[in-house]
């Protein structure tokens, strides 16, 4: 494929699957909006007259991206390596997560990794990272390749173990599967051509920090309160704050207003611990996006 001429920065997105709408989502809480919506739409323009966007399997975006057909890319890690195409990996986009693991029947002679042996038969989505998994450890498989329903395959008779993705483990169980090995700890990534990035870097990198924007702010809040000023330094080690917290005067009394961020998953801590202190007026809030 030819590479286009064009100045505009066009971003391949996933079609379908799993890690198609959280891009779009993504995309959209960074203030990029598509203007052509639709399942069967290809391409869309979006708010941006310099930016556009082009729809298209999971799977095939490294290749497009490499070859030019777009610009940036969002897709699965696991994707890139197993297509090895010649791409830049600029950012995690910390969403997509699966591990890429080697398993086998519950009931299977071949329990841990020392079982693994050459002549057995491996059913995967992804060849060539299984044969560089096998080749590092010195055993000779059969690789069977499958484009989908990998978990069947030693059911059936067609495999001695898989290699496929996992994150709640839960087809694996269905399955009676386990694992045995990880081969890859995926998410999803923002991808650019080579090219592309030198000749409209001003534009990619525009995209990429709004999308790291969003990512930064994902799992953050922003807590607020109020509280005697005296005791700001018990809240700074309650609070350690991106840049410290911010501190602001309130009229008409020793109070000072507090504000600062704080991952979500110590918002349950730091509200009882400040509640103790004596602080007041507590407000949690939602960030949209972080740029530093
Ligand atoms: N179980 C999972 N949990 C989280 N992320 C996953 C999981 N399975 C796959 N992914 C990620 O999503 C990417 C695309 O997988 P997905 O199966 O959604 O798309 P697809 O195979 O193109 O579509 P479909 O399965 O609908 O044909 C994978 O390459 C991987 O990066
Ligand atoms: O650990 P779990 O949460 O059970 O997820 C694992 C499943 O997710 C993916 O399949 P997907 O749902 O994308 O369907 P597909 O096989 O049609 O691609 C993967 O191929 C596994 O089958
Ligand atoms: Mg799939």
């Amino acid at each position: 494929m030819t590479k286009r001429e064009d100045s505009k920065v066009r971003i391949a997105l996933p079609s379908k699957g799993r890690i198609s709408k959280p891009a779009i989502d993504l995309l959209n809480n960074a203030g990029i909006f598509m203007q052509e919506t639709g399942t069967r739409k290809l391409f869309s323009r979006t708010n941006h007259p310099n930016i556009d966007v082009m729809f298209t399997r999971a799977a095939d975006i490294p290749e497009f991206v490499a070859d030019g057909a777009a610009d940036v890319g969002i897709t699965g890690l696991d994707l890139i390596l197993e297509k090895n195409r010649d791409v830049i990996i600029l950012d995690d986009l910390k969403f997509g997560e699966a591990k890429l693991v080697l398993a086998s029947p519950e009931n299977s002679k071949i329990k841990s990794k020392k079982d693994l042996k050459n002549g057995l038969t491996v059913a995967t989505e992804f060849p060539k990272l299984t044969k560089e998994y096998f080749d590092k450890l010195g055993i000779d498989v059969k690789i069977v390749e499958v484009s989908g329903s990998t978990e069947v395959t030693p059911l059936i008779g067609v495999a001695d173990l898989i290699v496929d993705l996992t994150s709640t483990g839960t087809t694996l169980r269905m399955n009676r599967l386990k694992v045995i090995d990880t081969i890859l700890e995926s998410s999803v990534r923002l991808i650019a051509n080579k090219e592309s990035y030198k000749e409209k870097n001003k534009t990619i990198e525009e995209i990429r920090t709004a999308l790291k924007g969003v990512v930064e702010a994902k799992n953050k809040k922003l807590i607020m309160l109020n509280i005697e000023e005296e005791k700001v330094e018990e809240v700074k080690k309650i609070v350690p704050g991106m840049t410290g917290p911010t501190v602001s005067k309130v009229l008409h009394n020793n109070m000072v207003a507090v504000h600062a961020v704080v991952d979500e998953d110590e918002v349950f801590r730091v509200v009882n611990e400040l509640k103790r202190i004596g602080a007041r007026d507590i407000l949690i809030v939602p960030i949209e996006r972080i740029l530093d």
